[in-house]
């Protein structure tokens, strides 16, 4: 669905993308994390159709985003610094939207509206708090119907409550709709419990692109205890990192979850548990030796 390949862009000398490459598929919620600087607005703002690339090519649907209304049409796009008409009220930006976007759905803009109970849609939004001019742009934005959102720092500035109402409505729309989501953060906490797939950027490159389940099915965190010293592992039983409190061993183990836990119990240790691995912790082990510039700015 968004195809992104070899994307270069410089400012003034800099490289702010340097061979950028990500693939999103239709109904992915794919989440872009990095550090500050590492170029997620800015290659956000080239699958948006802001910027166009130096170099490389940026596809929606197999189309070129760049001065392309009918890729246009297809997303909704809310930015980390919003670009209302300041002056406008939530009704009249409503008025706007449904002039651009044909499938803007009224019923669901009411329906939405116990939503946000603190929101006066007639009101400026000038005159609104940050969070909820933020309220305003998702309310306005699930209601174009998109066929992909495109979510740059999304629940920033957010209250945790509305963070979490935000989320649920985001995820009701995905799966009653199929809707893909594209959405960077620099907080790897919050996407993961949201995300399906992930894509690390720094330095202007996506240097690690997973599925979540390819991730959590590749790798787990095994703690075990044996009467005596701990046996020999198997041949090929692939130890990423392993700790010990007295007789108990935690191991974090490279392949299939249950093949692992299987093996252990052939040594006959009195306990074998398989413990969930948080995608932060995959990552560390992961990148493991790769970058740990990038490990250290990230986690
Ligand atoms: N319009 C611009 N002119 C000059 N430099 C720019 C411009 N936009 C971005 N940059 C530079 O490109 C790099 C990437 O910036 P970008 O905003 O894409 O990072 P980011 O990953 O979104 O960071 P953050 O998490 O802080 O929002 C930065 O070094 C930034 O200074």
């Amino acid at each position: 669905m968004i195809e992104v390949s070899n994307v270069v862009k410089e400012f003034d000398g800099f490289r702010a993308l340097d061979g950028t490459t990500l693939h999103v598929g239709k109904g992915d919620i794919y989440g872009l994390v990095g550090p500050n600087g590492a170029g997620k607005s800015t290659i956000i703002r080239h699958i948006t159709g802001v910027y166009k690339q130096d170099a490389g090519t940026v596809l929606i649907d197999g189309m070129p985003v760049f001065e392309n209304p009918a890729v246009k049409e297809k997303f909704a796009y809310i930015p980390d610094e919003l670009f209302y008409f300041m002056q406008a009220d939530t009704m009249e930006m409503k008025r706007f939207y449904q002039g651009i976007y044909p499938k803007f759905d009224e019923k669901l803009f009411e329906k939405m509206r116990k939503f946000f109970p603190n929101i006066d849609t007639k009101r400026s939004i000038r005159r609104l708090s940050k969070g909820m001019q933020k309220q305003v742009a998702f309310w306005l934005a699930i209601c174009c119907r998109p066929e992909i959102l495109i979510l740059d720092e999304p629940v920033d500035g957010l209250d945790p409550v509305m963070r979490r109402q935000i989320w649920s409505i985001i995820m009701a729309d995905v799966s009653e709709h199929e809707t893909t989501v594209f959405v960077s953060s620099h907080n790897l906490r919050e996407l993961e419990d949201v995300c399906d797939h992930v894509g690390i950027m720094h330095q202007g490159k996506v240097i690690l692109e997973r599925s979540l389940s390819e991730l959590q099915g590749s790798v787990c965190k095994i703690q075990t205890a044996f009467q005596a010293e701990m046996p020999k592992l198997p041949d090929g039983f692939e130890v990423l990192h392993m700790s010990n409190t007295g007789r108990v061993y935690t191991l974090i183990v490279k392949g299939n979850p249950a093949e692992a836990k299987k093996q252990i119990e052939r040594l006959n240790p009195m306990l074998v548990d398989v413990l969930p691995l948080t995608l932060e912790e995959i990552f560390i082990y992961e990148l493991g030796g790769v970058d740990y510039a990038v490990k250290d700015i990230l986690f």
